[in-house]
């Protein structure tokens, strides 16, 4: 893609764990109770998780067989268990970087969510050895979607992006149903199941956090940060998360897929271009205003990604209105252009 890949680094600090304990901070009751229950029922499976844990060091219970992938916090390596011979991920996390609270926490709500088809399976099995800490999920071996998307181009089949939108989509209503904001949606934490790139799941689950837990960006946004987190919060401790915010980051994933462009470097009129006339186009609906990255979508494609990509967090879509536009085209066919209707008319 021509936008830089994403910052490696955490682009949020939180608040607190607690949640949006000093006020609603505009969230409903309904909203702030779904995500106290969430964070309790992991508190729980935390506390009992480490009454669980193997001690033992990893290569005595695991023979190494190629590394799978390395990201800010964690190596992923492909290995067979020694008796059982059967292939599983090991993802690996140095204590140096990792406390034995995150840990749990990210090996608990993997082990959550892990039952949905378009999210990683996790076994529950975690180990700590002297240096590390390091959990087991299902191998899933074709690489993240990152490497199918051709810059320029995106998914070379667009019925591919469909299928990974709508799958995407599936997933995080399923991490929305249990309180929780997934918060880390990006190419590279996808992963296909086959080489035509029509499957795929959802990994990594560190940055996942209850709905209402405080959050402020700290780093610079990337393309997938929602504007709501870039501008000056509600409440001083930050924003309390929702799950529009994962609804924004679908919304730029299935652009990057259907044109191989981010729409914008980051959501600031002031300070991008590109996204001051994707605003510009929102508010007069015309045709002479389509900023060039959009060149090339097809009507269902505009009317999605601008749901999705509403600026108002309470007006934006939900990550679920990918369906209602499955079974049409996203993507005009090369040179197609002309005569598009416009979004939102
Ligand atoms: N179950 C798996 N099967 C195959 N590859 C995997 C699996 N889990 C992770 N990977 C690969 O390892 C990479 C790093 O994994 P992961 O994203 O979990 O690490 P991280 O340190 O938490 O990353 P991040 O920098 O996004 O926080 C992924 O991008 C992917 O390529």
């Amino acid at each position: 893609m021509p936008g830089k890949r994403p910052e490696a680094g955490h682009e949020e600090a939180e608040a607190g764990e607690d949640g949006a304990e000093e006020g609603l901070g505009g969230l409903t009751l309904e909203e702030l109770q779904q995500g106290q229950e969430a964070a309790l029922a992991l508190e729980d499976m935390m506390a009992l998780s480490a009454q669980t844990l193997v001690h033992s060091e990893v290569d005595q219970l695991y023979q190494e067989v190629r590394p799978l992938g390395q990201g800010r916090f964690g190596r992923v390596l492909l290995v067979t268990h020694r008796q059982k011979g059967t292939a599983l991920a090991l993802k690996r996390l140095p204590k140096m970087s990792t406390s034995l609270r995150g840990f749990l926490y990210e090996f608990c709500v993997g082990l959550s969510l892990g039952t949905h088809p378009a999210i990683v399976t996790a076994y529950g099995i975690g180990i700590e050895s002297a240096d590390s800490y390091s959990f087991l999920t299902e191998p899933v071996l074709h690489g993240d979607l990152i490497s199918f998307i051709q810059p320029k181009v995106g998914l070379l089949q667009p019925a591919s992006a469909q299928c990974c939108a709508v799958q995407l989509a599936s997933a995080l209503e399923h991490i929305h149903g249990q309180g929780l904001v997934y918060r880390d949606l990006k190419p590279e934490n996808v992963l296909v199941c086959d080489a035509a790139c029509r499957r795929v799941k959802l990994a990594d689950f560190g940055h996942t956090r209850p709905r209402g837990t405080l959050l402020r960006l700290t780093g610079a946004p990337i393309p997938y940060t929602a504007p709501e987190l870039c501008a000056p919060t509600p409440l001083p401790e930050g924003l309390p998360i929702q799950p529009s915010l994962d609804a924004w980051a679908l919304g730029v994933l299935v652009f990057c897929l259907l044109t191989g462009y981010f729409p914008w470097d980051q959501p600031l009129a002031e300070a991008d271009p590109f996204y001051e006339d994707f605003l510009a186009w929102r508010a007069s609906g015309q045709p002479q205003d389509r900023p060039q990255p959009w060149f090339g979508l097809a009507p269902a494609a505009d009317a999605l990604l601008w749901g999705l990509l509403d600026p108002h967090p309470r007006k934006r879509s939900p990550v679920g209105s990918v369906e209602a536009y499955l079974g049409q085209p996203w993507r005009w066919p090369e040179g197609k252009t002309e005569g598009l209707e416009e979004a939102g008319n």
